[in-house]
């Protein structure tokens, strides 16, 4: 069965070394702000007389189980990204245990793994031969991918043409091809025109079906409270509250908002 663990598990951004003094002095009398004001954005940030980083995650312990969907709220800064990445594996140097079974795969950004200087029909079949695709699969996906994006003749022009929104009308078509067990999302699958966010919508509502975990970002409330059966809140780093979506995003709109 799927499964998601982490157990303290913290993970720090590196941001500059001990001589850079004075950018270090401003940045404590920001830190003063935020310990008094907790609607600020961004993690924490810990310094020692070497180094200074940001604490982006901090001890975090929990579980995901199959057939879990999972909402990540919280503010600007809050820890959200960086945990869809942690658990996507991209880190090397974390403290703690992150323990993931399941066939994963991360929608984090649109051009993940594209060549821009290729074209749009290059890049699905580079990425058909990626993930070992038969010709015959191979031509239904390309075929797929043409008829969601609809990007006309611009799919035989090199993708580093596209404005953003036609790279994220192919790079939504490519990467939500495949059918994993645990599917980790980033909001930028809600960007695009209302025309292409309807169509992002439907075709990310027939693939959650066949997820067994989903974790996914988003600033859209009511997307989330439609799609997911947990929200976690995220503050500074730490979890601030974990539950069902309509207890936590009410107390969430309810400090935020209130
Ligand atoms: N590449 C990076 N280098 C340094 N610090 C980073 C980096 N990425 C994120 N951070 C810091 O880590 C903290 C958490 O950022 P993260 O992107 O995970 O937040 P988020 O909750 O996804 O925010 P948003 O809602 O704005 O997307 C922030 O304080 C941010 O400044």
């Amino acid at each position: 069965m799927p499964l998601i663990r982490l157990i303290d598990y913290s993970l720090t951004y590196p941001m500059f070394h001990g001589s850079a003094r004075s950018l270090k002095k401003s940045l404590f009398k920001g830190v003063r702000n935020k310990v008094a004001d907790r609607k600020s954005a961004g993690g924490s940030i810990v310094s020692n007389s070497d180094t200074t980083v940001v604490l982006a995650l901090s001890q975090l312990t929990l579980s995901i189980e199959s057939g879990e969907r999972v909402g990540l709220i919280g503010h600007n800064g809050a820890g959200k990204s960086t945990l869809l990445r942690a658990l996507a594996g991209i880190y090397e140097s974390s403290l703690g245990v992150l323990h993931v079974e399941g066939d994963l795969h991360a929608l984090l950004s649109p051009q993940a793994g594209m060549n821009t200087d290729l074209t749009g029909r290059e890049n699905i079949r580079l990425y058909a031969r990626y993930i070992g695709l038969s010709d015959s699969a191979t031509v239904e996906l390309e075929a797929d991918v043409e008829a969601f994006a609809e990007l006309g003749a611009f799919l035989d022009l090199p993708v580093r043409l596209y404005s953003s929104g036609m790279a994220i009308r192919l790079g939504f078509g490519l990467a939500t091809a495949p059918r994993p067990e645990v599917l980790l999302m980033d909001e930028w699958f809600m960007a695009g025109d209302s025309h292409f966010q309807e169509k992002a919508r439907e075709r990310l509502t027939r693939l959650i079906e066949h997820v067994r975990i989903l974790v996914i970002t988003s600033h859209s409330l009511p997307i989330l409270r439609q799609w997911c059966t947990r929200i976690i809140w995220m503050e500074g780093g730490r979890i601030r509250m974990d539950g069902p979506p309509d207890l936590v995003i009410d107390a969430y709109k309810a400090v935020n908002h209130g």
